[in-house]
């Protein structure tokens, strides 16, 4: 029997960390995991407008316009099919939920609040509902990280809407009780665990829309690097829906790691500039990033960074510095100790990162990993986990290496 390819360990000034318990290969699946608590990721007032309400309330999959519509007959919300309804009946849309969402509906129709407000609120809906059909599954949300928050405007928002929520749709009585405290500690957990389902991606957007947001408690183990080693996979509109788990994702290896290496997820897209994920890793999730390719940006002058332009990748001007990179063989820079990417490298050391394992394609940002060895048929194709692009690695890395006349 193969060993588990992960674990869990704590690392000092990390907090929980996931380690690789083997040498891991590129494209290895390392994680399968499902949400303990999902919820949509569109305002309230959408709820009631046919163009926006155009996904599963239970599955979140896409629902053609002209399909057989299986809506609940007291709130509206849609299905994907009768068997989604039940479930979701004694799962995420109990009467206690369904009585919310027309309460919370009537309310910011009546009172505009701001998105992030609005979905929090449909969060604690989730999680108090957990509480009550779950409650192990609750204490598994409370395990995660995330405590009660220290900034005023954090607790201003736990304030509003734990009252909004006593006083239009309190929940039913539940074994670890409904408190303002607990509210909060909520909120502070979905903030630093949650992750978002996306819409397919399209060119023609520059910003990435999400469809609905997730908690999962294995993945939620995983630290950020900003040059992860794996990245998440979802397929939220597959074949099957619900019964394809359509809602779990995949944590895949984005190159070799040897045993006991640190496995980290990027917590955005790879192409932000250091001080963007300085501060959104500072604000949003409470640690200041000391990462390999942190120590190296924090010495770039804004010209510098501004020399990066992730559009083209890298701009001519800097041709010259990364050739040297690219010049190494991928696997001696990718596979094993960290350092040698490091090697030589001062300035830029992450550059073959960015021109192996980011997709060129316009807007998209997404990162690319190989073909889980279980359904390649050819080695060395890389799948990007945005837009879903494949590519061969032997053309990424001539593209890689063109100059930009040969191009
Ligand atoms: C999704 S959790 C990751 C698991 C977490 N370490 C735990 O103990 O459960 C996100 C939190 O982990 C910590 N974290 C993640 N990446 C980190 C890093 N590179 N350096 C320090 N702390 C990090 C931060 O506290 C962050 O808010």
């Amino acid at each position: 029997m193969e060993t588990a390819a992960i674990g869990v360990t704590e690392i000092g000034g990390r907090g929980r960390a996931m380690v690789a318990l083997r040498p891991l290969k590129g494209g290895e699946i390392v994680l399968r995991d499902s949400p303990v608590v999902l919820y949509s990721a569109l305002p309230f007032q959408s709820d009631d407008h046919p163009n926006n309400n155009g996904y599963c309330s239970n599955c979140f999959t896409s629902i053609s316009r002209q399909s057989q519509n299986v809506s609940c007959s007291t709130c509206g919300s849609r299905f994907c099919t009768l068997e989604c309804q039940s479930v979701a009946s004694a799962t995420s849309h109990t009467p206690w939920v369904c009585q919310a969402l027309i309460r919370l509906r009537q309310y910011f129709s009546e009172h505009h609040q701001p998105l992030d407000l609005q979905l929090q609120a449909r969060f604690l809906v989730s999680a108090y509902n957990l509480a009550f059909v779950s409650p192990d599954r609750f204490r598994t949300l409370l395990s995660l990280q995330g405590s009660v928050p220290s900034q005023p405007d954090a607790d201003s928002s736990a304030t509003f809407l734990h009252s909004l929520i006593s006083s239009i749709c309190p929940p039913p009585p539940l074994e670890l009780g409904f408190s303002l405290e607990l509210t909060s500690v909520l909120l502070a957990k979905d903030k630093l665990n949650a992750f978002g389902l996306m819409e397919p991606f399209s060119e023609e957007r520059e910003e990435r829309s999400v469809r609905a947001y997730g908690i999962y408690p294995v993945a939620s183990f995983f630290n950020h690097d900003c040059l992860p080693n794996a990245c998440r996979f979802d397929y939220i509109d597959v074949a099957g829906a619900a019964s394809a788990n359509n809602t779990d994702i995949t944590i895949r290896m984005i190159h070799d790691v040897p045993q006991e290496r640190e496995i980290c997820l990027s917590y955005f897209p790879v192409n932000l500039k250091y001080a963007e994920r300085q501060k959104r890793l500072r604000d949003d999730y409470g640690f200041i990033c000391d990462c390999d390719r942190c120590k190296v940006e924090a010495n770039w002058s804004e010209s510098e960074e501004d020399g990066l332009d992730v559009d083209d990748t890298i701009d001519e001007e800097e041709d010259e510095d990364t050739s040297a990179v690219m010049d190494e063989d991928p696997d001696d820079q990718m596979e094993g100790d960290d350092t040698d990417v490091m090697k030589g490298e001062d300035d830029f050391p992450h550059a073959y990162f960015f021109l192996t394992y980011m997709c060129d394609r316009k807007n998209c940002w997404g990162t690319l990993a190989p073909l889980p060895p279980s359904v390649a048929t050819t080695p060395g194709i890389m799948e990007c986990n945005v837009c879903g692009t494949c590519k061969n690695l032997d053309q990424v890395c001539s593209n890689a290496l063109a100059t930009p006349d040969a191009a």
